[in-house]
C-alpha cells in the first residue's frame, strides 16, 4: 500500500465543523484511510496555512465549450444556442472536443474541482482526456432530436446510449457515464418513448436540462396541461440516480416530485443570471428534502469553470429569489458544492471521512482577501476564489502540487485551445 499524508492543515469535517488534523490517504484504492492523528506516510503533501475540503464537484457542465468563452455573450438561451453556439458546434472536430476538454479540466484542477458531470459530443476524446487528467466524471453524449430526420435522431440517441455502455466504469472506475437528452423540449417525445426504457435496461441515469427558461415550460404546458417534470415523470425520466440541471421555473408540485422521486437538481446561478433565465427556488428545494448540486453549465454562459465563484453565486441569488437574506446560507453552498454534487452523481466522494474517496482540495489561507479567519466556511461560501487552492487530489493522485499541475501539461493546452478556437471560429463563420 503507498499512502500519502496531508499534513499541518485545518479539515472541513462532514458535519461543517473545521479542525486540525492530518488526512492519511491509500493511494492504491483512492480512498482516506485516516483523519486526525496520523501515522507516517510514503508520501507528504504540505498543508499548513490551509484548510483540506472535499473536492469541489461541478455536477453540469460541458467541459469542451471553454473554447466558446466570450465568443458570444449577452444574449438568452434560445438566440443564444440558435444563432450563435450551434452553428460553431457544427464545425467542431474530435480534436477541438479534446482540447476545449483538456482546457475545462485543467482550469477544474486549479480550482479545486475533482469531478464533474459533462454532457457534449465526441465523448471517446472526453473519457480519454479525463483518463489522462485524472479527475472523476460522469460524462455522456447530449441528444437533440428537433430539426433532424428521424433517422439522424435516431443515430444520435443509439450514439448516447452506445457511450454510456462502452465507457461506464472506464479509468479505473473514475468514469461513469449516463444518457443524456439534451432537453424535455429539443428531443421529442417518440425517441423519449423508445430510447428511456433502454436506457434503464443499460442501467445507468439519465441527465438532461429541465425547466431552464419559461419558454422551455410554456410549449410543455400547453400542449400538454401538464408541468415538465410531470411529463417527465410519465417519461420514466425521474429516479434517484438521475439529475436535471436548472430546475429554475418548478412549481411546488414539481419540488414535491423531485424530492420524492429522489431525482437531484443541479442549480446554475451563473449560466441562469447570464441568460437571464430566472432564480431557482433553491432553499425551498432544500427545505422540501431535494438532493441540489451545482455546476458552472458551460464557460460561454458563465464564463469561467470556478466552483468557488458559483458558490458565492448560489448564496446571492438563492436570497434573492426567497427574499431572504438567510436563505441558501454559507453551509448550504457549500454542502450543494461538495456532497449535494456528488450524490447526485452518485459519486462517494464530497466528504472527508475515512472510507470515502480521497478527492481533496487544500486552500491556502493567509491571502489578504481570507484574513481574519472567523469563519473558514463562510470563507469557502464569500471569500476564497479558485485560485487559492494550493494542492488538488483526486483518487488518491495528487493533479496539482503547489499550484503546478502535474498530469496536464499547463502552457501546451493552453496554447493548444488558442489555436483551435480561433481556426474553429474562422471555419464556422467561414
Ligand atoms: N448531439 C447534440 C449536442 C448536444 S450536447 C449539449 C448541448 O448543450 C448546449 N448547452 C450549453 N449550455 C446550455 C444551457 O444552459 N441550456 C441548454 N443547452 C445548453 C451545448 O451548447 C451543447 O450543444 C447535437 O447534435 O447538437
Ligand atoms: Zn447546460
Amino acid at each position: 500500500m503507498t499512502t500519502l499524508r496531508i499534513a499541518g492543515g485545518q479539515v472541513l469535517g462532514p458535519d461543517m465543523t473545521v479542525e486540525r488534523a492530518d488526512v492519511l490517504i491509500d493511494q492504491d484504492d483512492g480512498t482516506i484511510l485516516a483523519v486526525g492523528d496520523v501515522a507516517d506516510a510514503d508520501e507528504t503533501l504540505d498543508a499548513s496555512d490551509g484548510l483540506v475540503i472535499p473536492g469541489l464537484v461541478n455536477a453540469h457542465c460541458h467541459a469542451a465549450m471553454t473554447l466558446l468563452r466570450g465568443y458570444a455573450d449577452d444574449k438568452p438561451l434560445d438566440s443564444w444556442l440558435r444563432e450563435d453556439v450551434w452553428p460553431v458546434e457544427a464545425a467542431l472536430t474530435p480534436e477541438d472536443v479534446r482540447a476545449g476538454t483538456e482546457l475545462g479540466m485543467l482550469e477544474m484542477i486549479k480550482s479545486g474541482t475533482t469531478g464533474f458531470a459533462d454532457m457534449y459530443f465526441e465523448v471517446d476524446e472526453v473519457a480519454e482526456a479525463v483518463e489522462e487528467a485524472g479527475l472523476r466524471a460522469r460524462i455522456g453524449h447530449g441528444v437533440v432530436t428537433i430539426g433532424k430526420d428521424e433517422e439522424v435522431a435516431r443515430e444520435d440517441f443509439e450514439t448516447s446510449l452506445a457511450i454510456a455502455e462502452e465507457f461506464d466504469g472506464a479509468a479505473d472506475g473514475r468514469i461513469k457515464t449516463a444518457v443524456m437528452p439534451h432537453s424535455l423540449t429539443t428531443v421529442g417525445e417518440e425517441y423519449l418513448d423508445d430510447y428511456i426504457s433502454r436506457t434503464r435496461d443499460l442501467g445507468v441515469p439519465l441527465h438532461y436540462h429541465a425547466n431552464e427558461t419559461r419558454d422551455e415550460v410554456a410549449p410543455i404546458v400547453e400542449e400538454r396541461g401538464k408541468r415538465p417534470l410531470e411529463y417527465a415523470r410519465e417519461k420514466g425520466m425521474t429516479g434517484e440516480s438521475d439529475f436535471v440541471a436548472h430546475g429554475v421555473h418548478v412549481n411546488t408540485t414539481e419540488i414535491d416530485l423531485l424530492a420524492e422521486t429522489g431525482t437531484g437538481v443541479i442549480h446554475c446561478p451563473a449560466s441562469n443570471m447570464k441568460l437571464a433565465s430566472g432564480m431557482a427556488p433553491v432553499q425551498a428545494m432544500l427545505d422540501a428534502g431535494v438532493t441540489v448540486g451545482l455546476g458552472t453549465d458551460g464557460a460561454a454562459s458563465n464564463n469561467d469553470l470556478d466552483m468557488f465563484g458559483e458558490m458565492r453565486d448560489a448564496a446571492m441569488l438563492g436570497k434573492l429569489a426567497a427574499n431572504d437574506a438567510s436563505a441558501v446560507a454559507a453551509e448550504s453552498v457549500v454542502e450543494m458544492a461538495t456532497r449535494g454534487s456528488a450524490t447526485a452523481l452518485g459519486f462517494d466522494s464530497g466528504r472527508i471521512e475515512e472510507g470515502a474517496n480521497a478527492d481533496l482540495a487544500v486552500i491556502d489561507l493567509s491571502s489578504a482577501h481570507l484574513v481574519p479567519h472567523h469563519d473558514l466556511v463562510s470563507h469557502l461560501a464569500y471569500a476564497a476564489r479558485g485560485s487559492d487552492v494550493r494542492h488538488t487530489i483526486c483518487d488518491g493522485t495528487v493533479l496539482m502540487a503547489d499550484r503546478e499541475p502535474l498530469t496536464l501539461d499547463e502552457d501546451s493546452v493552453m496554447e493548444n485551445a488558442e489555436k483551435r478556437a480561433k481556426e474553429l471560429v474562422e471555419r464556422a463563420i467561414e
